[in-house]
């Protein structure tokens, strides 16, 4: 089995534009000498959260990337003091390999290298197989749900195929990339935890259009489901879902949790440019109501745009906690809630389950946000009734969840 060994770091080291001992931006307070630069033998023991293992030096949890569960390597320190309670690290040497463990395709992967993969090592099989324990260890320690719950056991994190050879291994799914510019008309990604940029021609999990650069007007895209088909304009620089299989699949299966019905009334949040609104509008028709709010002007004038041809449905600008603080203080049927990385939160929570929804449907890109936010629920009634996980990342460690929440009295 291949092994990353420290002169193949060494090498990767000689890619990077700017030297490893530069970064830390953001270094904590010193607490004694700084030990970035030693290097111990540690054995791996389990999966964290954000592209991390975790191992010990000494009693002391260091945060290693680059390995895998079993595995025996030479961490090398990126941050970390004498006095800190963990250090993090990146695995330079392999000297146990795990039977998950692959050849990197990616040429810009590995230590002091490009921070965009974390799993680039590791057969897309086991990668699902870390992020399945990912989402259940942040539900069970954040969401407090047992880990014998049915929904944790038998979740599984699933493999999002594409129309290409590329996509279904793991590569040339990411449609947009947010480039570091660099001199001479060049690009680059940042280093992980780091200001860094390394220079990329080609990055292999991107597709040939977002190597090429962003695009300068607005997009079309057109999204069809088993529900039927709708068109949305988005600005070059707005948010879409990233991977060409997303927004189809997140569609279908936000409807199929929600099963919203003709007459009923629906609140979109954080609703982009109205991706869920335009097929909850067609789900409730004329006699029911879909309300979106979304925090971008731009992303509102194109919901405003997407959804014209719908009576029933309305783009609101505003953040969700300020609007609903003021607005539409009524009940509604079904909420899609589908927030930026660091989750809802008390007030948005607060705020969704006063408006009494039968279901909520829950769109994560972080296992760890879900979780505070799975408590939250729990706290007025509101139990997880349903979990999916999809694999819309690979070769990362990011994870796309959709939760299902239900008031206990009516599920
Ligand atoms: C994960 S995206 C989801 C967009 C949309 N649901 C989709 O799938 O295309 C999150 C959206 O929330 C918006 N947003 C972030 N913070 C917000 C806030 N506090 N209030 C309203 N919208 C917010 C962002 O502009 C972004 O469009």
């Amino acid at each position: 089995m291949p092994a990353t060994c420290a002169a193949d770091a060494r090498a990767t080291t000689e890619r990077t534009l700017v030297s490893r001992t530069t970064r830390s931006p953001r270094q904590r307070q010193a607490r004694g000498d700084s030990v970035v630069g030693q290097r111990h033998t540690v054995e791996v023991e389990r999966i964290a959260h954000g592209g991390f293992c975790v191992g010990r030096v000494e009693g002391r949890a260091v945060f290693v990337r680059h390995t895998l569960p079993g595995e025996t390597v030479v961490v090398e320190i990126t941050e970390g003091t004498e006095g800190d309670r963990f250090w993090r690290g990146d695995a330079v040497e392999v000297l146990t390999a795990s039977p998950d463990r692959i050849e990197p395709v990616c040429q810009y992967a590995g230590p002091a290298a490009c921070g965009g993969c974390d799993f680039q090592h590791v057969t897309l099989k086991a990668q699902r197989a870390l992020k399945t324990t990912v989402v259940r260890e942040q539900l069970t320690r954040l969401g407090k749900l047992d880990p014998a719950d049915p929904l944790l056991t038998r979740l599984s994190v699933e493999h999002v195929s594409g129309e290409s050879a590329d996509i279904n291994a793991g590569l040339r799914w990411r449609t947009r990339v947010t480039w570091v510019g660099l001199p001479g008309g060049l690009h680059g990604l940042h280093e992980h935890r780091s200001r860094n940029v390394v220079e990329i021609d080609d990055c292999l999990i991107a597709t040939e259009e977002a190597n090429a650069g962003a695009p300068t007007g607005p997009v079309s895209h057109t999204v069809t489901t088993s529900a039927g088909t709708h068109d949305y304009l988005v600005a070059a620089d707005g948010f879409w879902q990233v991977h060409p299989s997303a927004p189809k699949l997140l569609v279908e299966t936000v409807l199929d949790m929600l099963q919203p019905a003709e007459g009923e009334k629906a609140l979109d949040l954080y609703a982009g440019v109205g991706l869920f609104a335009s097929f909850l509008a067609d789900a409730v028709g004329e006699s029911g109501k879909v309300v979106a709010i979304e925090g971008d002007q731009s992303a509102v004038d194109h919901a405003t745009t997407n959804l014209r041809a719908f009576r029933q449905a309305k783009a609101v600008m505003g953040a969700v906690d300020k609007t609903l603080a003021t607005s539409y203080d009524e009940p509604f049927d079904v909420v899609v809630l589908d927030p930026p990385r660091d989750g809802a939160k008390k007030a948005v929570v607060d705020q969704v389950v006063d408006r009494a929804p039968r279901a909520v449907a829950y769109v994560a890109c972080d296992p760890a946000a879900l979780g505070r936010d799975v408590a939250l629920f729990a706290e007025h009634g509101y139990t997880l009734s349903a979990l999916r996980a999809f694999d819309l990342f690979p070769m990362t460690h990011h994870v796309e969840c959709v939760a299902l929440f239900t008031r206990r009295d009516v599920s």
